[in-house]
């Protein structure tokens, strides 16, 4: 049978680094060994990829599957998110979309000034919905660290569900004295995480902004995470570190997060378009588009 070949677009979210593939004209999936062959390469590394597929549900634009860089299949995706409001809005001009995903509807739009406004849905606290592998009863602060039992350098997480998990280690020094490429893999594979979790250390710089960084399970240290900005946001107001409106800074850029009043939480902020291509989504085989290769095209 001959290989399928579908476009896909380099694209960036505060430079959490996504591809955009455009499976709607086919049944294909991307498989976990494309997914890691594709995460190897010097041009098409990427954090997350953003499998856009033929709608399942009437009343939505597009069924998205999201794939980590390791080939695990993740539930949420918000910077990947944007990226893909932001492809699909320049093949058709529409605004406003309706995905579904494995966790749920996300419904999007993107703004006159181009920033892209993503509800990420309601975050879930309970320990069975996170899910942790025991019972906590306030997972505003849970009995996990890191270091030496007497002087931990990370303790009592804030632990919750974007769709994704999520543990949020609360610090007062720069979030980038912390080795979180050492501590980010033992945390993300704790036993207490029973599907492993993305891991975060975050600092409150003023009653509405906090600076972050994120060891993203099944990806590893990237420059900013969607989600996971939505759990520190969420996390922070929820321990009255902050309002329920929050700036949150990554290595990679800001992102505002609002927890509405009806307990969803809005993501807004950029997407970035890099360069297109086409690609065997069972092999993870790319060609790279020419300058000849006519119109620029996004993905479509
Ligand atoms: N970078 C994404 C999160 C992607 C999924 C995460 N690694 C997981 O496995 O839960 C984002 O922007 O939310």
């Amino acid at each position: 049978m001959a290989n399928t070949t579908a476009p896909f677009a380099r694209m960036n979210g505060c430079g959490n680094e996504i591809l955009v593939v455009d499976l709607r004209e086919t049944s294909a999936q991307i498989r976990p060994e494309a997914a890691r062959r594709l995460g190897e390469g010097a041009e098409t590394h990427f954090d997350q990829i953003m499998a856009i597929h033929r709608p399942r549900t009437p009343g939505t634009d597009a069924y998205v599957r999201i794939v980590n860089r390791d080939g695990s299949d993740a539930q949420a995706c918000g910077n990947g998110t944007r990226c893909v409001v932001q492809a699909l809005s320049a093949e058709t001009g529409q605004k406003r979309f309706t995905f579904e995903t494995v966790a749920g509807l996300l419904l999007a739009e993107e703004h006159e000034d181009g920033s892209i406004s993503v509800d990420m849905g309601r975050p879930r606290f309970s320990w069975d919905e996170i899910p942790l592998a025991e019972e906590f009863r306030d997972t505003r602060a849970i009995e996990l660290q890191i270091g030496p039992i007497d002087a931990p350098v990370l303790h009592s997480p804030s632990v919750m569900s974007m769709g994704n998990p999520h543990a949020v280690f609360w610090v007062k020094e720069d979030v980038e004295t912390f080795a979180l490429d050492r501590f980010g893999p033992i945390l993300e594979n704790h036993p207490i995480f029973p599907e492993r979790a993305n891991i975060s250390i975050a600092r409150v710089t003023s009653p509405s902004s906090l600076t972050m960084r994120t060891w993203e399970r099944g990806t590893g240290l990237t420059r900013a995470c969607g989600s996971a900005a939505c759990a520190a946001a969420v996390s922070a107001a929820r321990t009255r570190r902050t309002g329920r409106e929050v700036a949150v800074t990554q290595p990679g850029g800001t992102l505002s997060i609002l927890w509405r009043d009806d307990d969803h939480v809005i993501m807004t902020g950029p997407a970035e378009w890099e360069w297109s291509g086409t690609l065997d989504p069972a092999t993870g085989a790319f060609d790279r588009d020419t300058a000849d290769s006519g119109e620029e095209r996004v993905i479509g």
